[in-house]
């Protein structure tokens, strides 16, 4: 029998970095041994995306690449996908979990972020700064207080009570606002917080609603025509989640309408790629407005913490194996053991596999010293150690059993 097939090199392993990542997650991968690194500052699409991520064992992203079920399905090497921000709706977590392909994020790194810019926000649109300013670099000296107003004692709707919507919620206190939020989950209020269970009701009696949900199939148009139609004395919209929450043709309508009094407006549903690009929405050029180039995230704190966030669970789980924090393939972690070597097989999940794995190991006559199994929906993952001085030709054995997806030697 052939000796057993260790790891693939490290610095033969292709990271592919894009969006401008922060300079700390490029680091952390050359302190790790990985220096097959591309970075382009942009998001790539269609076939320039494709071929860069022919050869790819990693891409690393921002929320501006999509990766869709196609571009999953011809990355053929791809083992791990790094969302460094706290979004995957870019990315076709099914596809990837059908794949065997680990996606990970970073969950709250820019949450601090976000919600800073969001009170931020909330002043400004109170005190009408967006037309003060636009007036006074127009040479216009307008110290007029009609419609300006102090944000303390004012009430705040939180649409989306997570990480974000409940940091805003602390910090909007600590300034003064009386905050209530809405959330399809039971979730714990923070402070004085008050829950409020149906939208209609926090939407008419806040001065302010923020909107924090994810983007995903359940959130797309969240806010169209009908709940625009609630805001109806002049109460501010701040969107920082995602561009396709809100009906921003319905949202222009009720700007110019005075229905909503003002909006501070981070994300669209159309977004320039790279800053080449040029940007364009219905938003443009009207009273009261924020709009910032989805920015919520963007401080260089967040960025470096994000950098070193994602990157560790990459390398962790190129070491490893350990896919805690996975947004699609199954989650497991099996600690470091001794003289052992580590097999990952990933598979469709279908009876008898693991029995299978079992029968092949056993026939080759090797010791296995420890075996975790997690499975979601579709999948399953598994990972064994065993015992090292053992020589056989597992990986080819492995990749025999049928509906194997993905089979990794790690050491
Ligand atoms: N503008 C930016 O730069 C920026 C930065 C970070 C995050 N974001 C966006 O903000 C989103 C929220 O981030 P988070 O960390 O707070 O996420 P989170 O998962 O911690 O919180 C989201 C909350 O929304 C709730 N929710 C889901 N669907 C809902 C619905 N239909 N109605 C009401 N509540 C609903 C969830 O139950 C959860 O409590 C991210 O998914 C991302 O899209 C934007
Ligand atoms: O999901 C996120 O964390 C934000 O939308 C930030 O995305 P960005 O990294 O593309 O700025």
């Amino acid at each position: 029998m052939s000796p057993l097939k260790t790891s693939f090199p490290k610095g033969k392993m292709k990271i592919v970095i894009l969006e401008s990542i922060s300079q700390s997650a490029v680091e952390s991968f050359k302190k790790a041994g990985y220096t097959q690194i591309e970075q382009y500052p942009g998001a790539l699409s269609g076939e320039e995306l494709d071929e860069v991520l022919k050869d790819a064992k990693v891409v690393c992203v921002r929320s501006k690449t999509q990766l869709t079920e196609e571009v999953i399905q011809k990355a053929k090497k791809l083992v791990a996908i790094g969302c460094f921000c706290i979004g995957t709706n870019q990315v076709d977590l099914d596809a990837a979990n059908k794949a065997g392909v680990c996606v990970f994020n970073a969950p709250f790194s820019n949450t601090r972020s976000v919600a800073e810019l969001v009170i931020a926000s909330a002043i400004m649109l109170i005190r009408r700064i967006p037309d003060k300013d636009k007036a006074a670099h127009a040479g216009e000296w307008d110290k007029d207080s009609t419609n300006a107003h102090e944000i303390r004692g004012k009430k705040l709707g939180v649409v989306g009570y997570g990480h974000i919507g409940s940091q805003v919620s602390i910090l909007a206190e600590a300034m003064g606002l009386k905050v209530f939020y809405y959330d399809v989950e039971n979730k714990l209020p923070l402070g004085n917080a008050e829950e409020v269970t149906d939208l209609k009701t926090l939407i008419e009696d806040c001065d302010l609603i923020t909107l924090h949900v994810p983007g995903t199939n359940g959130t797309k148009n969240l806010f169209d025509k009908q709940v625009l139609s609630w805001f109806n004395k002049g109460q501010m919209l701040i969107n920082m989640s995602r561009g396709n929450v809100v009906d921003i043709e319905a949202l222009k309508t009720a700007l110019e309408d005075g229905r909503i009094g003002g909006a501070a407006v981070d994300v669209f549903p159309e977004e320039p790629k790279n800053k080449a690009e040029k940007f364009s929405s219905p938003l443009q050029n009207i009273s009261n407005v924020i709009l910032t180039p989805h920015i919520g995230g963007s401080t260089e704190e967040a960025q470096w913490n994000i950098g070193l966030d994602v990157s560790a669970k990459l390398i962790k789980y190129i070491e490893s194996g350990s896919s805690i924090g996975s947004h699609s393939i199954p989650e497991l972690s099996l600690p470091k053991m001794e003289d052992t070597h580590r097999i990952l097989h990933i598979h469709k999940n279908v009876s008898g596999v693991l029995s299978e794995i079992n029968s092949k190991i056993s026939k080759l006559d090797v010791n296995i010293l420890g075996q975790y199994l997690s499975t979601n929906i579709d999948v399953g993952y598994v990972v064994l150690d065993i015992a090292k001085n053992d020589s056989l030709d597992t990986l080819k054995e492995l990749r025999q059993i049928e509906h194997t997806i993905k089979v990794r030697i790690l050491y």
